[in-house]
């Protein structure tokens, strides 16, 4: 635990946590006014040191490490390691904010297994396919660094045989669903106090991670929503709670009853690595989905409301959380979609997929036609086919990327094409690049959940290694590997060519 009160500072002070392999004598030493306490726990290891600023607003730490054989690998945006001198220094970029700490705000949490709510919905376009490069909106999820005080905090390793409170009756700007998978992180001495008071400390947490405007965003989302919600007239009530066995297939309820492997290994067919797909929805389901959504859409023409389109690339569709479809929706990442993506998609998150965005596409002559090259903001991606009738319209996919990676050349092992059927699910890593080709007659409806994992955004925000998915991040590797085999094999050789030279 922290002890501040046992140091004093002279200055703005700062913690970053190193990597969990990390061994350091956990002594506190003082040499040279810099260093000031490392601090071992189990899986995660801080270390401390003297900050200062500059104009641009970066915080450099520097400070020695006591003497011990293990170097830690540091876990951040940049590092300067100096083995020798057992001189460690960092450089980490501040949001550009008027950020001046004050005597309380000395401590920065830079990872913490703390959970960061989700930023604006945005696809990211990646340069087409003829090389040429669309605009690009690049999802911005990088985490604010807030103040934070020593005294709350989170624990990095969740308390698992906890059960959470439920909060879905709670108003707050917080999803109902973080303060769930929130609570398990609680230190032990919180869990069992009332929910409210639970609510309190957690909101006190998140608040550090939620800058005002993006405060100010959600809550006028929300008001957007009230106006709809309350004056919208649903035509199937029936679709606004899960009712598993009437939207879902029967083989895929089984499997989903059966939550093994093996049973989703069963039912899915993976006609190229990573995109899965398997039979999901009934018929009856997507009519009635699809009436409801055109119920929506006439309400929308009807009362001339001005309706927010699921994202920056489309002009139709809609947002199904925004009319009342949120928590069903919910159910349906809970319930169904996680146990499937924890087999097949635990690299990027999919055992802690947490919050969605769940909408419906439109497509045809007098829709959207096509849909450009693009990655999700979401770590799996969901698409079900609704309907109706229509030809064209492939998805087609064509590698998965990391954000330095988005725009990298395709190999040609990455090109694959897939023909949406209705009622039948795509499941896919939500980097993994793609779009749709034009809808060439009739219309064509699909239902989306980009599904997403605030802890695996926040591990990613920190751990620059997080990208063993990407394949051009293998393909490098492969490379580099390649070139000091290639090394290898070149200093043997001239040393086996020196030897025989010696001999002759
Ligand atoms: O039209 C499709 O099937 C793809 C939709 C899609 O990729 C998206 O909305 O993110
Ligand atoms: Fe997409």
């Amino acid at each position: 635990m922290w002890k501040d009160s046992n140091y004093s500072y002279s200055n703005t002070i700062g913690y970053i946590r190193l990597s969990d392999t990390t061994t350091i004598c956990d002594s506190p030493t003082t040499s040279n006014r810099e260093t000031q306490l490392v601090e071992h726990q189990v899986g995660a290891v801080y270390a401390m040191g003297k900050v200062s600023f500059t104009e641009e607003l970066k915080v450099f730490f520097s400070f020695e490490l006591p003497d011990c054989d293990a170097f830690p690998t540091f876990v951040g945006p940049s590092r300067v390691i100096d083995r020798r001198e057992k001189i460690l220094t960092t450089q980490v970029d501040l949001p550009p904010l008027t950020w001046i700490p004050t005597e309380e705000e000395r401590f920065m949490r830079f990872t913490d297994g703390l959970i960061a709510p989700h930023r604006a919905t945005q696809a990211t376009e990646v340069a087409g396919m003829d090389g040429k490069k669309d605009k690009r909106m690049a999802a911005e999820n990088r985490i604010v660094v807030p103040s934070i005080t020593s005294s709350q905090r989170l624990q990095l390793i969740p308390s698992m045989d906890h059960k959470p409170d439920n909060y879905e009756d709670m108003q707050s700007e917080f999803s109902p669903l973080l303060f769930s998978s929130l609570e398990r992180h609680l230190p032990p001495t919180l869990l069992n106090l009332s929910r409210d008071h639970k609510a309190h400390y957690m909101r006190q947490i998140l608040l550090r991670y939620s800058p005002t405007a993006e405060r100010a965003r959600v809550q006028k989302h929300r008001e957007y929503r009230q106006k709809i919600i309350s004056n919208y007239q649903p035509l199937h009530r029936e679709l606004y709670t899960m009712h598993a066995a009437s939207f879902f297939v029967p083989s895929f309820l089984k499997a989903v009853n059966e939550n093994t492997e093996k049973s989703f290994r069963s039912i899915v067919s993976e006609p190229f690595t990573g995109v899965l797909t398997f039979e999901m929805l009934q018929p009856r389901f997507c009519e009635m989905l699809l009436a409801e959504v055109e119920n929506f859409e006439k309400w929308v023409r009807e009362t001339k409301f001005r309706v927010m389109r699921p994202n920056t690339m489309n002009r139709f569709g809609v947002v199904l959380d925004d009319f009342g479809l949120e928590t069903m929706l919910d159910k349906l990442m809970e319930d169904f979609i996680r146990p499937i993506s924890r087999v097949f998609f635990s690299e990027v998150g999919g055992s802690t997929l947490d919050s969605h965005h769940g909408f419906v596409v439109e497509y045809g002559m007098d829709r959207d036609v096509d849909l450009g090259f693009h990655v999700d903001d979401a770590e799996v991606t969901l698409n079900v086919c609704l309907g109706k009738q229509f030809s064209g319209g492939e998805l087609f996919f064509r590698g998965v990327r990391c954000e330095k990676h988005v725009n990298a050349k395709t190999q040609s092992e990455e090109i694959f094409d897939y023909s949406h059927a209705a009622g039948r699910a795509v499941l896919h890593h939500g980097r993994h690049r793609h779009g749709a080709r034009a809808t060439t007659s009739g219309h064509r409806i699909n239902l989306l959940l980009w599904c997403r994992s605030s802890v695996f955004r926040e591990l990613r925000n920190h751990q620059k290694d997080l990208c063993s998915w990407c394949t051009e991040c293998q393909r490098e590797k492969k490379e580099r590997q390649r070139q000091c085999v290639a090394a290898i094999k070149l200093v043997g050789a001239t040393e086996k060519r020196r030897s025989y030279y010696v001999a002759v």
